[in-house]
């Protein structure tokens, strides 16, 4: 058995760069047993020239749906050229969460476009409502699961948004139209959209930083979300490359 190939697709550099310091950190627990060293490679751009030897790269694609979709899909294209295809991708980073305090892990049971659709004078109508795309990506539910067993995390939909909710109004109306989401983000959605455009399965890992409602950036618990999400990954890492589709 050849361990998953793994993409990990992060926003920002600081959520990049803790993703590798857990994994580095925590390297010879990520021994599957099948003799192969993991070796993480951070990609600094999207077009470095990125040795593919490693079996979990780590990139950085920028803020929202729409970076986190290109960069995922130029990730992907580039490692299937090469003859060394990723078989697994992780969106990766902090998140608000709803209910869930600072430092929470979560993991997605579903990833949810929660405001791609139109308003109408019934409500929020999703695209897969009005007929013309999907709006949500399930995970492979076992290897979800076991990710979020290993890692101690909350398993539930993850919601993508495009403007991060800063209204206890926005928030309760999220809350409402999708029961039981443990957090928000703005990248799970494309990334998902790009690894379905490959044949890759996607998951969704987050570790929250902040409460979705009214805006209070000073309340934001960023390096607690850092760590959490390096220990996080680590945690995940061994089930994720044992996964076999
Ligand atoms: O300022 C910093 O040092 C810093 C370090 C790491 C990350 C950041 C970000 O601002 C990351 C933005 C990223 O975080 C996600 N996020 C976090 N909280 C929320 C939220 O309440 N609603 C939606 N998204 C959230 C999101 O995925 C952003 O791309 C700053």
């Amino acid at each position: 058995m050849s361990p998953a190939r793994i993409l990990i697709v992060t926003a920002v550099t600081a959520e990049r760069d803790a993703v590798v310091a857990g994994l580095e950190r925590n390297g010879p627990s990520t021994d599957t047993g099948t003799g192969t060293d993991t070796e993480v490679n951070a990609d600094t751009e999207l077009h470095a020239d990125t040795e593919l030897h490693a079996d979990t790269e780590v990139i950085a694609a920028g803020a929202g749906p729409a970076a986190a979709a290109a960069g995922t899909a130029t990730a992907l294209t580039s490692a299937a050229s090469a003859g060394a295809p990723f078989t697994l991708v992780v969106s990766a980073g902090i998140a608000g969460g709803f209910e869930q305090p600072p430092g929470t892990v979560v993991v997605a049971s579903s990833i949810v476009a929660a405001d791609l659709g139109a308003d109408t004078s019934e409500g929020f109508a999703s695209v897969a409502d009005l007929g013309f795309g999907r709006a949500e990506h399930r995970p492979p539910p076992a290897l979800a699961r076991d990710v979020a067993e290993a890692a101690g995390a909350v398993y539930g939909p993850v919601l993508t948004v495009s403007t991060v909710t800063g209204t206890a109004a926005r928030a309760r109306e999220l809350a409402s139209r999708h029961p039981g989401a443990v957090a928000e983000a703005m990248e799970g959605f494309g990334v998902a959209e790009a690894a379905a455009l490959h044949g890759v399965p996607a998951l969704e890992m987050r570790t929250v930083s902040n409460s979705v409602g009214p805006r209070d950036r000073a309340a934001w618990r960023i390096p607690q979300a850092l760590a959490a999400l390096g220990t996080g990954c680590a945690a995940a890492l061994p089930v994720l490359r044992a996964w076999e589709a």
